[in-house]
């Protein structure tokens, strides 16, 4: 229906009478929007969600980068990390900017007039009497929800330095590593910390958002004179770095690494315990690594220094680059991999670019495509419709699953050392996982499970990792927590769920996590291959912690038996003297005759050869030889040695040593001659 004359002739108004044409106000513009404009736009998606989080998340790109770099060149990990408070004159004098003093105090979304403050004192006095009169009653003290703290919105700016002892960067790569949203190294099929090429990009992008200042990146491969320096920001729109400074400079002591710098908008205070979390566990899973983490405040005495030691020089294997399985590839990819591919024909083709396609297996597979296809024909010539068969084909098919070989999984050797560093527990189980399949991408799961142990809440306490990362967020929805919660009968291994400190530790890797989102959060619980590995791992630890569990149980019991025994001992022997002191007398006056042993007891007892006292040493002797042989009953059914027993072996002596080792895959005892 057109209401006020037809479309052809609009009627004419004095503003349609301009010359150039306004749009009205719902017509749609095409825009096009660049990756790095789409990801500044939603930060929230990669884990920049405000400015608490984009300290933390900043903090865990650089550590992971520095990580993956050092292991990629199978160097254990030496890792520094530095956040230094810039106070707001340190910051403004760093861009040139004058400091302001506040001259109009009511402009201030933290301004409050006196009458203001005054109400807000007396109530917050209020509530504080009441507080103190509910907790000498006893009562438990409420979180005070009615008062209205005064925030100030004013910004903290955090200068943040990672420094690693890894691989380095080549020299020319360095400005579209840091300054291109979607480039990296890690997009091959590989077990590995980064994936998206996004991370370190977007702790540019928050830094460019909230101080305008650039990022600056120091880095020497290994065996390079030189070292690389290179100080840019992004161009948001075009997504191509924006160069300030790439020089190449000395390296006398011919280091290797690379060491980042940012400054960036954060928030220390609310963030501080996520952070020092995230390092804590980053170490029990990387127990290998060395971590010096430093929080430099404005007053020195705010200062914090952890440093997490070494604790083993065995580091896993580093993990393979792999081919694709045929059922993980979709239309798109088998393009790719089309165009990308150096093999000649389509048997070549699908011989080396898949796992688990031998020759024979490429053959009958190219039958069963059709008459169109053949052994020989060239890949590259492939139509559009014939990769669609290949791919239908791909799926329908049977395929072995690809092997766990090219992961690299914590160890459980790793997670217990991890665990028992951490938490200190009272008992603890590991399990690893074999390697399974989710959409073509193997994975393992390995667990750990520990009762008991400092810093440790009542109930589950749950520790998540990801390809080696811990996940601190999103812990209500994740498939450890929920597994953990839900699917496992805590009670039959005589656990309780709300009473005992249980730590449950799970650790998934793959050549593929499905996280949710690219933030790196969390793994969903709706992928039933990863569930139930879960619960599988989670149950094996409940099964060998179970036998302690009961072992236990049966020496306090064997314990407390002995206890009440060994309280029913005076009574017994009172009462049992005091039969015999009677029947020792109506003995005596022949009322009546006891015969031969009992007539030796009475008159023992009516000589005072027996008396109460030495019926209670002979009971006591009796419950101990009693007691004594239970228990070696009980250790011979159960075997003394309870847990499993290490090897240990002695390398060769080597003549310029002088000292002998002995290993074993928890220590080395090292004995100097
Ligand atoms: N400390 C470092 N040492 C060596 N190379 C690094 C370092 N930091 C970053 N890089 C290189 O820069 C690339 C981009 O890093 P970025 O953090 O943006 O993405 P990513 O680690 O590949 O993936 P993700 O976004 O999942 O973390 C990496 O792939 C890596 O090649």
């Amino acid at each position: 229906m057109e209401i006020g004359g037809s479309s052809e002739s609009p009627p004419e108004t004095k503003k349609s009478k301009s010359k150039t044409p306004r749009k009205s106000k719902d017509a749609q513009l095409l825009k096009q929007k660049s990756p790095a404009e789409f990801f500044a736009d939603n930060k929230n998606i990669a884990g920049f969600d405000n400015p608490g989080k984009c300290l933390y998340t900043t903090v865990r790109e650089l550590v992971e980068n520095a990580l993956d770099s050092a292991e990629s060149i199978s160097e254990l990990p030496v890792i520094e990390i530095t956040i230094e408070e810039i106070g707001r004159s340190k910051f403004n004098s760093m861009i040139g900017l004058a400091d302001y003093e506040r001259v109009d105090a009511e402009l201030y979304d933290d301004f409050e007039t006196a009458k203001a403050r005054e109400k807000r004192l007396a109530k917050e006095a209020r509530l504080q009497e009441i507080q103190a009169k509910n907790a000498a009653l006893g009562k438990k003290a409420k979180a005070p929800t009615s008062m209205k703290s005064i925030k100030s919105r004013e910004a903290s700016y955090y200068r943040v330095t990672c420094k690693d002892n890894g691989r380095g960067m080549p020299h020319d790569d360095i400005p579209n590593m840091f300054g291109r949203v979607l480039s990296g190294t890690k997009y091959g099929l590989k077990q590995t910390r980064g994936k998206f090429g996004l991370g370190a990009k977007m702790a540019l992008i928050w830094s460019k958002m909230s101080t305008g200042l650039p990022i600056e990146i120091l880095s020497s491969m290994k065996g390079q004179n030189y070292s690389s320096f290179c100080r840019l920001d992004i161009d948001i729109n075009k997504n191509i770095p924006h160069i300030h400074v790439h020089e190449k400079r000395e390296n006398e002591e011919r280091w290797h690494g690379a060491e980042i710098q940012i400054v960036i908008e954060g928030n220390w205070t609310t963030y501080r315990s996520k952070i020092l979390h995230y390092m804590r566990q980053m170490a029990v899973i990387t127990p290998y690594a060395q971590f010096l983490f430093k929080f430099l405040s404005e007053s020195p005495d705010k200062n914090v220094t952890v440093r997490f030691a070494r604790r083993t020089d065995v580091m896993p294997p580093a993990p393979l680059e792999t081919k694709y399985h045929p059922s993980a590839v979709d239309l798109l990819l088998i393009k790719r991999l089309i165009a990308e591919t150096s093999k000649q024909n389509l048997l070549q083709f699908l011989q080396h670019e898949f796992v688990n396609v031998g020759k024979s297996h490429a053959e009958r597979l190219i039958g069963e495509m059709g008459p169109d296809f053949g052994p020989k024909m060239p890949v590259k010539s492939l139509t559009s419709q014939q990769i669609v068969r290949i791919h239908q084909l791909f799926r329908q098919a049977k395929f072995d699953d690809p092997s766990g070989d090219c992961l690299s999984p914590a160890g459980e050797y790793n997670l217990r050392l991890g665990i028992i560093k951490e938490l200190h527990p009272d008992m603890v189980a590991t399990h690893s996982g074999s390697a399974q399949v989710f959409e073509g991408h193997p994975f393992i799961v390995e667990a750990g499970l520990s009762l008991g142990g400092k810093d440790v809440k009542q109930g589950l306490n749950i520790f998540r990792f990801a390809n080696r990362i811990p996940l601190l967020f999103e812990q209500g929805a994740d498939v450890v927590t929920r597994t953990a919660v839900k699917r496992i009968n805590w009670n039959s291994y005589k656990i309780n769920q709300t009473q005992d400190k249980i730590g449950v530790f799970v650790s998934i890797v793959s050549t593929k996590i499905p996280f949710k989102g690219t933030g790196k959060e969390y793994i969903g619980d709706d992928i039933s291959e990863i569930s139930s590995a879960v619960k599988t791992a989670i149950q094996q630890c409940c099964v060998q912690l179970k036998s302690k569990i009961v072992k236990r149980i049966q020496a306090r019991e064997q314990q407390e038996r002995k206890r009440s025994l060994n309280k029913y001992i005076p009574n017994a022997t009172g009462a049992i003297y005091e039969i015999l002191k009677e029947m020792s007398r109506s003995h005596a006056s022949k009322k009546r005759r006891s015969e031969d042993k009992d007539a030796e007891l009475l008159k023992q007892v009516s000589d005072k050869i027996v008396t109460e006292e030495t019926l209670r040493e002979k009971l006591a002797q009796h419950v101990e030889q009693v007691d004594y042989e239970m228990a070696l009953e009980y250790a011979t059914q159960t075997g003394v040695n309870e847990e499993p027993r290490e090897d240990i072996y002695i390398p060769p002596l080597v003549a310029e040593y002088n000292f002998t080792e002995f290993h074993s895959p928890v220590f080395v005892f090292r004995l100097v001659h």
